[in-house]
């Protein structure tokens, strides 16, 4: 079976590098002296304790280390080729590349162990104590089976019940949702006179995503069980828009839409009118207030407010940011803050002090330090970029393997990287048939699943997945940020974040998708080693990782046989020392290449995936770029992590031109053609999905063909904040900066 040629994955060749001539040279010594020490016999060394040294401390060390083992040629056992790759197998084996060679030193980490800030979820108070309709009391004991209210609950429904607005804040999982929704169904169903379904939107609320709109939709309705008259509904896209508008037309009463959708029908619907509004909520409002959503939510604001001046206002975030609380300052009324971590709520007035309050002053800032759930355990392990792949599939396989009902959901940057990594690992770690596909490990478990999800795929796939996920106890969510807010997938233990996310904000809502609600989960953050800093920005906000050993992770391929290297065909798994781990780990990068380069049109589908990666890259917000900066990737070994023999010829010119284009804009907001292709990319699954030219991941999608990207609507002329109040863009674009950033990533 064809192996990787390792003078090709180690070729220093960076976006910064240019190697003078004597470097070059150097270069070609060692790899001379690199080609001559793969003929060596392999060395002894079968007596260590643990399976990997724990850090590789320079080239010359790990050539005598590791001298004579590293380019031996493995391949995955006989039986794992299919028919088709037989001709592979007789064509001459070429040198296997090292995985464990030339790659940098993992630096210690120097965590500062930092208290995090904590909540408590529940309280002993009941819902019957706040005076609620019997009937919705009822409901919520047995419909939803809950007494006792969580903390924000308790906090929140006797302030929205007396018809305040509110800014509030509580820890991912702690119950946000009821706090909006049970005011909101005892308000109405209050209202003297009765509610007509023509009467149209009464209650607005508006969330980032699809998924979570049909989320939001589903409490709603179970809610007004006993109030019929009262009729909810979803507008999210995915749906006919003709089937929507006769909906609208019949009249939506608490209308739950995400904001591309609903500006659609805004521009294109005579139907929706405003005038009996009576709440305004923005759910995950920190995202929606951003500048990913800003011209969608100019024109709802401006629909809003031409027809409607007077009515609640509530933000809600596990996560509300400094630009949230501006905007605040203008749409807000007289609000009430709403912080669990006080313990207490304020009632502010004037509305300056509300948002001194909602965000004190920089210094101990507490409101930048997000409250983490107790029962959630954090990790980082720092893996050099060549075995981030073999990383990521080995700590898959020991989770969601080896171990019993677990539920794994992985964080990429794009929906790029997400279709790679989705039909990769479908490919080869999956056997579904008795015949394995070509490079697939045959023994691979059943027990695994994968499934995906990001904005480029048809909606109706997506709501398949969200909820075979929701409902599944074991199974592996490869997806991209639009999981990563509001999301309430059940039973998750293990939140993986092989991309690191832009803020710690978009840190807290995608580990916020385990440990819910009290129970226990597990996250692991996968960084680079020139990206080990990383965790001292996360402790600067108050966010705690303990370290996992990459070689306690890659230790799990000792209890799979299928990636046994040849020579040690007779040795127990339980006796496997750290050599054979390491050939264990190349067996399975082969297997990895070995798909990637089984055809010509895998081969550019992984470039493509690997190109995603890198403009994603450049994304990174200006405060984070010393740590996630283009110029400190190995192009090749980069490579490694999509498959890839070598680092592509074309690319690097091609980001770096790219790369050129984007720093040229300090407004990213300029409409240029080229700084379209790569934001559109970025944001596309927060589209309303009906914009022309959309092209999808289709149902079927073949492996190795990624789907195209929605574009979005022109911009929209000068927004009006909630009432009467007009906000320059301008200026709120630059307070927005900070947060804009995460609206670029996906
Ligand atoms: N009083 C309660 N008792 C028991 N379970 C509750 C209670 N309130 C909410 N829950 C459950 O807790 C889970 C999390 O609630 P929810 O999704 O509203 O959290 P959230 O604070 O909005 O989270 P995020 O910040 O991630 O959006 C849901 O499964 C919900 O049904």
């Amino acid at each position: 079976m064809a192996a990787a040629d390792s003078s090709l994955s180690d070729n220093p060749r960076t976006f910064s590098r240019r190697p003078s001539a004597q470097a070059s040279r150097q270069a070609k010594a060692t790899k001379r002296k690199h080609q001559a020490s793969s003929e060596a016999p392999p060395a002894k060394r079968r007596n260590e304790t643990s399976c990997l040294p724990a850090k590789k401390t320079s080239v010359k060390e790990t050539q005598r280390t590791f001298k004579g083992n590293t380019q031996k040629t493995f391949s995955p056992k006989k039986h794992s080729v299919s028919p088709s790759d037989r001709n592979q197998e007789e064509r001459p084996c070429i040198k296997t590349s090292s995985l464990f060679k030339n790659n940098p030193d993992i630096p210690e980490l120097h965590r500062p162990v930092v208290k995090q800030v904590q909540e408590k979820v529940f309280t002993s108070a009941a819902f019957h104590e706040l005076g609620l309709h019997p009937h919705l009391i009822s409901t919520i004991n047995t419909v939803l089976k809950m007494s006792s209210m969580t903390s924000v609950q308790k906090q929140s429904i006797p302030v929205l019940l007396e018809g305040r607005d509110a800014l509030v804040r509580s820890q991912t999982g702690s119950g946000k949702t009821l706090a909006y929704c049970i005011p909101v169904v005892q308000s109405l169903q209050a209202m003297k006179s009765k509610i007509q379904r023509s009467d149209g939107p009464y209650a607005l609320v508006l969330v980032p995503t699809r998924e979570l709109a049909l989320q939001s939709f589903d409490t709603v309705q179970k809610l007004l069980k006993p109030f019929t008259w009262i009729v909810p509904g979803v507008l999210m896209g995915g749906e006919k828009r003709k089937s929507e508008k006769a909906r609208l037309r019949k009249g939506i009463n608490i209308l739950i839409s995400t904001p591309g959708r609903l500006v659609d029908h805004i521009k294109s619907t005579k139907n929706i009118h405003f005038s009996r509004l009576r709440w305004l909520v923005f759910d995950e409002a920190d995202r929606i207030l951003d500048l990913g959503f800003e011209r969608d939510i100019t024109v709802i604001l401006n629909a809003v407010n031409a027809e409607c001046q007077k009515r609640q206002n509530v933000l809600l975030s596990a996560t509300l940011t400094e630009g949230v609380t501006r905007l605040a300052d203008i749409s807000l009324h007289d609000p009430v803050s709403i912080s669990v971590l006080d313990k207490s709520h304020d009632q502010l007035n004037p509305k300056d002090k509300a948002v001194r309050e909602v965000c004190p002053p920089r210094t101990g800032d507490e409101l930048d330090n997000f409250a983490i759930p107790e029962s959630l355990e954090q990790h980082v392990t720092v893996v050099p970029s060549k075995l981030r792949l073999v990383c990521l599939a080995a700590f898959i396989l020991q989770k969601c393997k080896f171990e019993k009902d677990q539920k794994m959901v992985v964080f990429f940057s794009s929906c790029e990287l997400v279709e790679f990594h989705y039909s990769l690992f479908l490919q080869t770690l999956l056997s579904s048939s008795g015949a394995p596909a070509s490079g697939q490990l045959p023994s691979a478990s059943t027990r695994l699943k994968f499934l995906r999800l990001h904005g480029n795929m048809e909606q109706e796939e997506r709501t398949a997945v969200f909820q075979e996920f929701s409902h599944s106890r074991r199974g592996v969510l490869l997806c991209t940020d639009v999981a990563a807010r509001g999301l309430d997938l059940p039973q998750v233990t293990w939140i993986v974040q092989y991309n690191a996310p832009s803020s710690p904000a978009e840190y807290i809502h995608r580990i916020g998708r385990t440990a819910r609600i009290g129970c226990h989960g597990s996250s692991l953050l996968i960084l680079a080693p020139s990206e080990a800093e990383y965790v001292n920005s996360l402790a600067s906000h108050k966010i705690n990782v303990s370290e996992m050993k990459m070689e306690d992770i890659l230790c799990v391929l000792a209890r799979d046989d299928c990636f046994k290297g040849k020579r040690w065909g007779a040795q127990k798994s339980h006796a496997v020392g750290p050599q054979e781990i390491r050939e264990r780990a190349t067996v399975l990068q082969t297997v990895f290449e070995d798909y990637v380069h089984s055809s010509e049109r895998r081969v550019s589908w992984a470039k493509k995936a690997l190109q995603s990666f890198i403009q994603a890259y450049t994304t990174y917000p200006r405060e984070l770029k010393h740590i996630f900066h283009v110029r400190s990737l190995h192009l090749g070994h980069v490579a490694k992590s999509f498959g890839l023999r070598d680092a592509p010829r074309n690319l690097s010119a091609l980001t770096r031109k790219k790369r050129k284009a984007h720093l040229k804009r300090p407004d990213l907001h300029k409409k240029t053609q080229s700084k379209h292709s790569l934001t559109e990319i970025l944001r596309s699954e927060y589209s309303s999905g009906i914009e022309p030219g959309v092209a999808k991941v289709k149902k079927q999608n073949a492996p190795g063909e990624p789907g195209s990207r929605p574009l979005r609507p022109s911009l929209q002329p000068t927004p009006c904040f909630g009432h009467g109040k007009t906000l320059k863009w301008r200026k709120t674009q630059k307070a927005l900066q900070q947060d804009s950033k995460t609206s670029q990533k996906v």
